[in-house]
C-alpha cells in the first residue's frame, strides 16, 4: 500500500473514523487476573482519559487497546476492542494492522537517538509495510511536524540526530513519527510525566488540536492534566487485590464535578492515590 491510500483528514459533518470501543475486556498475567470486564467507549474526535491509583491495570488496558499486551509471553486476556466496529482481535485481522491504526506514545521519549529527525518521522513507514516516494516523504514530514507542533523549531536541522533534541522536543518527535502512518487512534502512557511545564503545555496544545482527525486516548496521574485535556474520563480502582475495573465513567465535568461514587470523588479529589 502506498501512503496516498490512507485517509488524511476528515470533512467537517461526516461520521469520523477511530471510534474504539472495549467489550468485557479482562486481562491476566499468568494466573493473575489483573483487570476484569472493562466496558468502555472511546469516541472518534474526543480525548479520554483513564484515570486511577497506580496497579488498577490502566497501561494494560491501553495495551490491549494496540495488541501490545499479548508481547508479554505470560499475558493473556478475554473480551473484544472494536475499531470503528470491527474486533482488531478477530482471526483475520493482522497485527501489524492494529498497530499502524492505533498507535502508541510512551512515558519516556523514545526516538531513536542516532537517527535524523527526518528518518525518525517516517521510521513507521517501512515497518508497517507503506511505500512512499521523495517527494511524499518531505510533504509527510512537514506535515507531521506540523501537527505535532514541532516544525518551525526543527525544520533547519532536520538531518540532525533525534537524541539531540529536548526531552519535550523528543516526545513530540515521537508524536509526529506516530502521526506518520496516518493512525486513527493515539494511545498516550502519561506522556507528559518525564517532562517540565513547558514542555508538557505543549504536548497538552497538541493533543486539542489532533482529536479533531485523531481519536486520542490518554494514561495520566495528574488530575489537573485530565481535567485540562480529557472530554471524558474513566476512573479504574483494583481494591484489596482485586483485579482492576472502572468504577464510573462519563464526560469529565460530571466525574470531576459530580461524580456518583464517593471512591470518585474521593480520588479526583486527591484523598486517595
Ligand atoms: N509484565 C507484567 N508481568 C506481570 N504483571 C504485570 C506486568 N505488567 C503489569 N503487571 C501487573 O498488572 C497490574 C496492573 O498494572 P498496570 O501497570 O497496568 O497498572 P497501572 O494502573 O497502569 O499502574 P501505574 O499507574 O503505576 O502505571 C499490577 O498488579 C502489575 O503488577
Amino acid at each position: 500500500m502506498t501512503i496516498d491510500a490512507l485517509p488524511v483528514a476528515f470533512t467537517e459533518g461526516s461520521t469520523l473514523p477511530g471510534g474504539l470501543e472495549a467489550r468485557a475486556v479482562s486481562a491476566w498475567f499468568g494466573e493473575h487476573k489483573v483487570l476484569d470486564r472493562v466496558w468502555l467507549q472511546m469516541p472518534a474526535g474526543r480525548v479520554t482519559a483513564l484515570i486511577g491509583p497506580s496497579g488498577c491495570g490502566k497501561s494494560t488496558f491501553l495495551r490491549i487497546l494496540n495488541r501490545m499486551h499479548e508481547l508479554v509471553g505470560s499475558a493473556s486476556l478475554a473480551g473484544e476492542v472494536l475499531l470503528d466496529g470491527e474486533d482488531i482481535y478477530a482471526a483475520r485481522r493482522r497485527l501489524t494492522d492494529a498497530r499502524r491504526q492505533i498507535g502508541m506514545v510512551f512515558q519516556k521519549p523514545n526516538p531513536f537517538p542516532a537517527m535524523s529527525i527526518y528518518d525518525n518521522v517516517v521510521a513507521g513507514l517501512k515497518l508497517t509495510g507503506l511505500r512512499a516516494g521523495r517527494d511524499q516523504k518531505d510533504g509527510l514530514v512537514e506535515e507531521c511536524l506540523t501537527k505535532a507542533g514541532l516544525w518551525k523549531e526543527v525544520k533547519d536541522r532536520l538531518r540532525k540526530p533525534g537524541g539531540a533534541l529536548s526531552g519535550g522536543q523528543q516526545q513530540r518527535l515521537c508524536i509526529a513519527r506516530s502521526l506518520a502512518v496516518r493512525p486513527r487512534v493515539l494511545l498516550m502512557d502519561e506522556p507528559c510525566s518525564a517532562l517540565d511545564p513547558t514542555s508538557t503545555r505543549r504536548i497538552e496544545e497538541t493533543m486539542a488540536e489532533l482529536k479533531a482527525e485523531v481519536t486520542i486516548v490518554i494514561v495520566t496521574h495528574n488530575m489537573q492534566q485530565a481535567a485540562r485535556v480529557s472530554d471524558r474520563c474513566a476512573f479504574f480502582l483494583a481494591e484489596q487485590g482485586t483485579p482492576g475495573f472502572i468504577v464510573e465513567h462519563g464526560p469529565t465535568t460530571e466525574i470531576f464535578d459530580a461524580p456518583r461514587d464517593s471512591r470518585t470523588a474521593d480520588y479526583v479529589n486527591g484523598r486517595f492515590g
